[in-house]
C-alpha cells in the first residue's frame, strides 16, 4: 500500500491531461509539479474522482463526508434501483464468477485497505467506500434480497458507526437470508458512487465496489451476529465488481474480464478499484497468461543445443527433459549437448516438431559456391585427378618418379612417403594430376581424403609381391570412393614377377580383370624400366574421357587441401588441386576455419605462377593459419567475406569440440567410471605437414586397451614453442613427439630446466613403436605364480608365547622361508600366507630341499594339523606389452 502513483497514470485513469491532474490536485491542496511526480493512492484516488466527479472530501473535509452521508439516505432509491438490476443479475453473475476462483484473493485485499483508513479519517464512513471487490449473493431466493436490501439502506445511521469489518467477519457474517440487515453496514461506501451516479454512470464504477455488501446488509448488529455456521449449506459468491461492472458482465464480457484482472492488482483498493485499473499491474497479468496459453508445437533449434537451451525453446524446465532422457538410459546434465537421436526422442514425448537448424548456415562457403558459382553452360573438359594406392614398398613413389622423371624418394626419411604430394604431368598434351599417397596403415585416413578429389585411382600391386594386407584395404577405399580403378601391377622387370598371380588374388577381392571377364584394367608397369608406362598414361586418359570431367574455368576457384604445413619465413602453406574456377594471386580466399589473400603460388615444380587452372595443383601461400587437409579453398568476393566465414566456422569449431568433452552416454559413463583404472599417457605432437600430424594423432589414439591409452593433449602443425612446454608441465608425464620438428635454442633448455621430455622421429613407424613401449611399461604387470615345493606335516609342536610348529618332510621341490605358501587340508586350501619361520633342529634356513625335514612356522596362523600339505609358491611380476 505503500506504493506511489504518478501524475500521469492519474491522468490516464481520470481520461485527462497530466496539467488538468496537476490543476485538479492543486484545488484540493495538493502539489504537483510534473507528469512524473508521484502521490499517494489515497490522493491519487481523491484526485481522479474529483477530476471525474466535481466532488472530493479534500473539498471539504470533514463536513464533506457528512454530507455525503447525509445525500445518500435520500438517493439511496436510486442506488436501490441499480442493486435491484444487479440483484436480479445475481444468479445469472454467480455462473461466471463462481469460474474465476482468484476472486478470494481480491477480497484479501479489499479488507486490508479499509482497516487503514480509519487511522486516518476519524470516520467510518471513509473507510467503507475502501471495501471494494467483495460481493456476497445469495444464490436463491434474489428477490428476497431485493427487499431486505431496501430495509438495510433505511438503516444508514447505523451503517456509520459500523466499524470496519476484517475478511472473516465478512464471510462469517454474510447470511443474506437470516441477516439481511448486517448489510447496511457498509452503507456509507455508496456515498461517493451515489454522487458519481447523479452525473453518469463512469465514475461511479469506482466507488460501486462495496455496494454489494452495503445492499443486503439489514443492520451492523445482525452483520455481527452472524456466524460462520449461519452460512452453511449456502452458496457464496464473492465478486469483486461493481454494479456498472455487473451490467458489463453481460454487456461486454472482454471488458470484464479486464476488470477482474485489474481488481487482482496489489494497488490499494481505492485507487485500483477503478474499472480501468492501473496499467502497471495489468500488464503483467497479461503476459503471463499469454505465456501460459502459447503451446509450442514446433521449434526450430541449431546443431548443437544444449539441454537447458532445448527446454527453453519447448517451455519445459531443464529437469523435465533431463527425466525423459534420463528414463530411456541416457544420462544427461543440463548443460550437456543433445544428439540427433535424443531430440528426435524428445520431441515425440513433448509432441513437438523439432527442426534441426544447420548451425553453419550462414556459413556454408561450399554450398554457397555450389549454388552461386557452378555453371555448366561455361563448362569445358578438365584434367583428371588420379590417387596412386598401394601396399607400403611397392613402388608407388618409384612409379610417380618414373612418370614425372623425377626422383623424390631419395629425399624422404626412411624411403616412405610420409604425405600427399600432387603432382600435374602432360600425356600427348593431355594434363593428368597425381596425387600420391603414403602407404602405412596410419595414413588410411589421407587416403580417403585423397579418394575424395580423385576422379581415377590407380592400386599399385607388386608383380612379385601380390597382394597384400594394405593392398585389401586400398581396394575398400577405392570402391568406397565409387572412382574406376586401374590395377598398376609394378615390378614387372623383376624375375620373379608375376602378372597372372596378381589378377587371380586381385579377382578373389572382386577385382576381375577385363580378359578374364572383369571389368578392372590390369596394366604391367615398371618403374625402374618405365614399361607400361604410356599404356597406363593412355589408359587414364582414356577413362576420363568416359568420366566427361567438367568445370568452369571461369568461375571463381574452389580447389581441396591435400597437404598443408607451416614453413618458415612462408608461413601457413596449403598444396592445393583446383576443382572449379581458376585460383589466382590476390584472391581472398576461405579455407574451413582460415582465411586470408592468395599472396603467392608455386607450381608443382616450385615455380611461381600467377594461377592455377582446372585440375592444376600448387601450393598456396597467404592463410591466417595452417588449414586442415580436405579441406575445402574457396573464393570469396572480400576479405570481410572471407573473414566472416571462417570466424564463424572456427567458433562452430570450437564448440563442437566443447560438445565433444561433454557428451557423455550411459555407456560411457560406465566406462569412465571403470576409467578409474585407466592410465593415459598424454602427450602433445607437433609436425612439419598436416597430413603427417593427422595421422600421427590417429594413430596414437587408436593405439589403447582396457588399462593403458594415449592422451592427445594438443596437436599442431609447426616447431616446438615454449607453449608447448607451458602446456606439458601442467599435465603430469606429458611427452612432447617432434615429427620433422626440433627444439631449439632456448625451447630445448627449457625443456631440459622443467624435465619435460621431448621425442622427435623422422619415421612415423619409431614414433608409434616408442609409444606403444611407454604404454606397455605404464601397463600393470601380471602376476604369475610359480609352486616351488610342497611338504606333509607329520606332526605339530605347540611352543608357549610364539606358535604352533609344524613339523614336516618335504615331499616335492623345496620350501623357502619368507615365500608364500597354502595349507591344503583334504583337498582344500584352508590358508594362504607366507612362511614366517624355517628350521631344519635348531637352525633357521633358508630352504629346505625335497626329502628333508623341517619345522615350519606361519605368520599369525597357528591352526595346523597333522595330515596337511603345506604348497610353497613364488610369486613372479611379469611385464605386459600393448597388443595392437
Ligand atoms: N625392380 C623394381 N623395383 C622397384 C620398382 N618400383 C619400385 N621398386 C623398388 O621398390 C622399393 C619401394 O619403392 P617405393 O617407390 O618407395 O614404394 P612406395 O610404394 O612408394 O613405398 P612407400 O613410400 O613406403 O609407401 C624401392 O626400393 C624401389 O627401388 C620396379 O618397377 N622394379
Amino acid at each position: 500500500m505503500s506504493d506511489n502513483v504518478r501524475v500521469y497514470e492519474i491522468a490516464e485513469e481520470a481520461g485527462a491531461s497530466s496539467n488538468e491532474v496537476i490543476a485538479k490536485a492543486k484545488d484540493l491542496g495538493i502539489e504537483l509539479k510534473s507528469p512524473q511526480t508521484a502521490v499517494s493512492f489515497e490522493d491519487a484516488e481523491e484526485i481522479a474522482n474529483y477530476i471525474m466527479t466535481g466532488k472530493s472530501s479534500k473539498l471539504k473535509k470533514p463536513a464533506a463526508k457528512i454530507k455525503k452521508a447525509a445525500p445518500k439516505t435520500e438517493e439511496k432509491p436510486e442506488v436501490k434501483t441499480e442493486e435491484k438490476k444487479a440483484i436480479e443479475d445475481a444468479p445469472k453473475k454467480e455462473e461466471v464468477k463462481v469460474e474465476d476462483n482468484k476472486e478470494e484473493e481480491k477480497t484479501e485485499e479489499t479488507v486490508e485497505k479499509p482497516e487503514e483508513k480509519p487511522l486516518k479519517s476519524v470516520s467510518p464512513k471513509k473507510i467503507i467506500p475502501k471495501r471494494r471487490g467483495l460481493k456476497i449473493i445469495k444464490k436463491k431466493k434474489p428477490q428476497e434480497k431485493i427487499e431486505t436490501s431496501n430495509d438495510e439502506i433505511a438503516t444508514p445511521a447505523s451503517n456509520i458507526k459500523k466499524p470496519m469489518k476484517s475478511l472473516s467477519e465478512i464471510l462469517g457474517g454474510n447470511d443474506l437470508n437470516d441477516n439481511p440487515s448486517e448489510k447496511a453496514a457498509p452503507a456509507p461506501q455508496s456515498k461517493a458512487p451515489v454522487k458519481k451516479k447523479e452525473k453518469k454512470k463512469q465514475p461511479a464504477k469506482s466507488h460501486d465496489h462495496g455496494k454489494v455488501i452495503e445492499f443486503e446488509a439489514k443492520s451492523t448488529q445482525e452483520f455481527n451476529d452472524n456466524s460462520d455456521e449461519s452460512l452453511l449449506g449456502e452458496e457464496v459468491v464473492l465478486l469483486d465488481m461493481d454494479l456498472a461492472d455487473t451490467s458489463k458482465l453481460f454487456d461486454e464480457p472482454k471488458q470484464n474480464q479486464d476488470n477482474k484482472r485489474q481488481s487482482r492488482s496489489s494497488r490499494p483498493a481505492a485507487f485500483g478499484n477503478r474499472p480501468q485499473g492501473l496499467k502497471r499491474g495489468k500488464r503483467k497479468k497479461r503476459i503471463k497468461r499469454e505465456v501460459e496459453e502459447i503451446e509450442i508445437t514446433e521449434i526450430t533449434i541449431p546443431e548443437d543445443v544444449r539441454v537447458y537451451e532445448f527446454a527453453e525453446a519447448c517451455g519445459k524446465s531443464p529437469a523435465e527433459v533431463i527425466t525423459v532422457l534420463f528414463g530411456l538410459g541416457m544420462m544427461v546434465t543440463k548443460n550437456d549437448f543433445l544428439k540427433q537421436d535424443e531430440l528426435e526422442i524428445l520431441g515425440e514425448e513433448f509432441g513437438i516438431e523439432v527442426t534441426v537448424k544447420d548451425a553453419l548456415e550462414d556459413a556454408n562457403y561450399v554450398d554457397d559456391y555450389e549454388v552461386e558459382e557452378v555453371d555448366d553452360s561455361n563448362f569445358v573438359t578438365r584434367p583428371p585427378v588420379v590417387t596412386i594406392m598401394g601396399h607400403v614398398d611397392h613402388g608407388k613413389t618409384s612409379l610417380l618418379d618414373k612418370i614425372r622423371s623425377s626422383k623424390v624418394a631419395k629425399g624422404e626419411a626412411g624411403g616412405i612417403t610420409q604425405h600427399i604430394s600432387a603432382y600435374t604431368i602432360e600425356q600427348n598434351n593431355q594434363k593428368i594430376t597425381f596425387v600420391d599417397t603414403p602407404g602405412h596403415a596410419a595414413f588410411s585416413a589421407m587416403r580417403a581424403r585423397g579418394a575424395d578429389v580423385t576422379d581415377i585411382v590407380i592400386i599399385v600391386v607388386a608383380a612379385d609381391d601380390g597382394v597384400m594386407p594394405q593392398t585389401e584395404e586400398v581396394i575398400s577405399h577405392a570402391k568406397a570412393s565409387g572412382c574406376p580403378i586401374i590395377v598398376a601391377v609394378n615390378k614387372m622387370d623383376k624375375e620373379t614377377a608375376n602378372m597372372d598371380m596378381v589378377k587371380a588374388q586381385m579377382a578373389e577381392k572382386e577385382m576381375t580383370p577385363v580378359d578374364w571377364g572383369g571389368d578392372i584394367e590390369f596394366i604391367g608397369v615398371s618403374a625402374h624400366t618405365g614399361q607400361g608406362i604410356d599404356d597406363l598414361l593412355e589408359n587414364i586418359l582414356l577413362q576420363a574421357e568416359i568420366l566427361e570431367l567438367q568445370a568452369d574455368p571461369d568461375a571463381k576457384a574452389k580447389a581441396t587441401v591435400v597437404e598443408s604445413l607451416l614453413e618458415k619465413g612462408r608461413g601457413p602453406v596449403a598444396t592445393v588441386i583446383v576443382q572449379n574456377g581458376t585460383l589466382r594471386v590476390g584472391d581472398n580466399i576461405v579455407c574451413d576455419t582460415t582465411y586470408g589473400r592468395v599472396k603467392a603460388i608455386t607450381n608443382d615444380m616450385g615455380k611461381p605462377v600467377k594461377e592455377l587452372g582446372l585440375s592444376e595443383t600448387g601450393n598456396v601461400l597467404g592463410l591466417n593459419d595452417v588449414p586442415v587437409a580436405g579441406s575445402f579453398m574457396v573464393a570469396q568476393n572480400s576479405d570481410k567475406e572471407a573473414r566472416e566465414i571462417a570466424t564463424t566456422r572456427a567458433e562452430h569449431a570450437r564448440a563442437k569440440e566443447l560438445s565433444k568433452s561433454t557428451k557423455v552416454s550411459l555407456e560411457e559413463m560406465s566406462g569412465l567410471i571403470a576409467e578409474g583404472k585407466i592410465k593415459q599417457l598424454p602427450v602433445i605432437i607437433k609436425t612439419d605437414v598436416g597430413g603427417s600430424l593427422e595421422a600421427i594423432k590417429g594413430s596414437l589414439e587408436k593405439i589403447q586397451n582396457e588399462e593403458v591409452k594415449v592422451k592427445v593433449i594438443h596437436a599442431g602443425v609447426g616447431g616446438i614453442t615454449e607453449s608447448d612446454l607451458i602446456l606439458a608441465s601442467a599435465s603430469e608425464g606429458c611427452i612432447i613427439l617432434g615429427f620433422n620438428v626440433r627444439p631449439t635454442g632456448s625451447v630445448k633448455q627449457k625443456a631440459k630446466a622443467d624435465g619435460i621430455q621431448i621425442n622427435t622421429y623422422s619415421i612415423i613407424y619409431d614414433l608409434i613403436d616408442d609409444i606403444k613401449d611407454a604404454l606397455s611399461g605404464m601397463m600393470t604387470a601380471v602376476i604369475r605364480e610359480e609352486n616351488t615345493g610342497q611338504a606333509e606335516v607329520r606332526d605339530t609342536f605347540v611352543v608357549p608365547k610364539v606358535g604352533t610348529v609344524a613339523g614336516c618332510l618335504v615331499t616335492d621341490g623345496k620350501v623357502i622361508r619368507g615365500g608364500h605358501a597354502r595349507i591344503i587340508r583334504d583337498g582344500v586350501v584352508t590358508y594362504t600366507g607366507k612362511i614366517s619361520s624355517l628350521k631344519r633342529f635348531k637352525d633357521d634356513v633358508k630352504e629346505v630341499s625335497n626329502g628333508y625335514e623341517c619345522g615350519i612356522m606361519f605368520d599369525k596362523f597357528n591352526d595346523i594339523k597333522v595330515g596337511d600339505f603345506i604348497e610353497t609358491f613364488i610369486q613372479i611380476e611379469e611385464k605386459r606389452e600393448i597388443d595392437l
